[in-house]
């Protein structure tokens, strides 16, 4: 279940310096435009303080945290979607990626090219908006033309439904709206489901910003600010290049001692790594025994069974039921003994819909 976010934007706004940051994989940054051409792809470790008190508690021979994918995409430019400058090449590698973190380049520096001319994180942003809604714009016309005739001739609701759909998703990019703001019912969902939109995927964007922007950010932050404000988007302020630079420090503590000195309590990518994982949809359950402590990654909504799955496809085939211990009370009584005979683990069946970070123990039968 690896899902990927994408890190999406212009040329030479500071996608690999921030993938650099977030990745052990050093990949190529360079002050011209193009630089990345192949995606890179990063396992990135998700950091979580519940596991560190987890191994406290537990002391376990071994702790495994989880992790997420994220790929570095080449730079997009003005005419992509028509194929300009590798365009549908890039754009393929969008289409991939499960969600995207849009970074906009909101720092000031003569020495770092703009592929505009200008720093202007509100043009950029539209213009690569626009280049994934005409894209979309081609898919969904493509579709309608497969399937209006046959969808008006036949009485499957279905075919009615998704085009009346497309429709309505051809409107909102002739109006430069992407596929999200459309609101959907859950029957319009499933009808549309393998349009795989560019524009549907959920977003994040980053800011990336001066060392000295990092706390109160600036009037390119603001900007962008306001002209996201309708999205219920999230955005990060970070600086790439500083943390890059944090990022070669031998040891955390000198890196931890850079991040205060900047004003900041953590490093901006490892709050991205969260939002990134948030993006995706994802929770975490721990598994905690003497062994092994170690974090497990889920979709959120699923039930018991196919949590147990995530661990090996037996656990979810030869499921009988699923120990619970909430992870306040496990940290607040101790150990797992202690919250079985305190009463406070309970025993949940098939129905049952994991939380994040419910300390999980599977029964099961092969
Ligand atoms: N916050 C920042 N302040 C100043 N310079 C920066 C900042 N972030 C990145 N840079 C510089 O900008 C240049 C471009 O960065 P990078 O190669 O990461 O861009 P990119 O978005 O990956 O470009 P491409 O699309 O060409 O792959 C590099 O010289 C990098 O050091
Ligand atoms: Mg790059």
């Amino acid at each position: 279940m690896a899902l990927q976010c994408g890190i999406v934007g212009l040329p030479n706004v500071g996608k690999s310096t921030l993938f650099n940051c977030l990745s052990n994989a050093k990949a190529q940054s360079a002050n011209f435009p193009f630089c990345t051409i192949e995606p890179n792809v990063g396992v990135i470790t998700v950091p979580d303080e519940r596991l560190v008190k987890l191994e406290e508690l537990v002391k376990p021979q071994r702790v495994v945290p989880t992790t997420v994918e994220i790929v570095d995409i080449a730079g997009l430019v003005k005419g992509a979607s028509k194929g300009e400058g590798l365009g549908n090449k890039f754009l393929a590698n969008i289409r991939e990626t499960d969600a995207i973190i849009h970074v906009l380049r909101c720092f000031d520096d003569d020495n770092v090219t703009h592929v505009d001319g200008s720093i202007d994180p509100v043009r950029d942003k539209e213009i690569i908006d626009l280049e994934l809604q005409f894209k979309d714009l081609e898919t969904v016309e493509a579709r309608l033309q497969k399937t209006e005739k046959a969808a008006k001739a036949s009485k499957d609701q279905d075919a009615k439904k998704l085009v009346e759909v497309l429709y309505r998703y051809k409107e909102a990019f002739e109006n430069g709206k992407s596929a999200r703001t459309v609101e959907l019912t859950e029957h319009e969902q499933k009808v549309t489901k393998d349009l795989y939109l560019l524009t549907n995927k959920p977003v994040m964007y980053v800011c990336n910003v001066d060392e000295s922007s990092v706390v109160d950010g600036n009037q390119h932050v603001e900007a962008v600010r306001e002209a996201v404000k309708d999205e219920n988007a999230e955005i990060l302020i970070i600086a790439a290049k500083t943390e890059s630079e944090i990022a070669e420090l031998e040891t955390f503590e000198e890196r931890q001692e850079f991040l205060e000195d900047m004003g900041l309590k953590e490093s901006g990518v490892s709050k991205l790594i969260r939002s990134a994982y948030k993006l995706l949809n994802l929770q975490t359950y721990f598994t905690a025994g003497v062994k092994e402590v170690r974090a497990w990654t889920f979709h959120k909504g699923f039930c018991a069974p196919q949590a147990a799955g995530v661990i090996h496809t037996d656990f979810e085939k030869g499921f009988i039921r699923a120990e619970v211990i909430k992870y306040d009370t496990f940290v607040e009584l101790g150990s797992e003994l202690a919250c079985k005979e305190a009463g406070k683990m309970s025993v949940e069946g098939k129905e049952y819909v994991v939380q994040d970070g419910d300390i999980m123990h599977f029964r099961f039968n092969v």
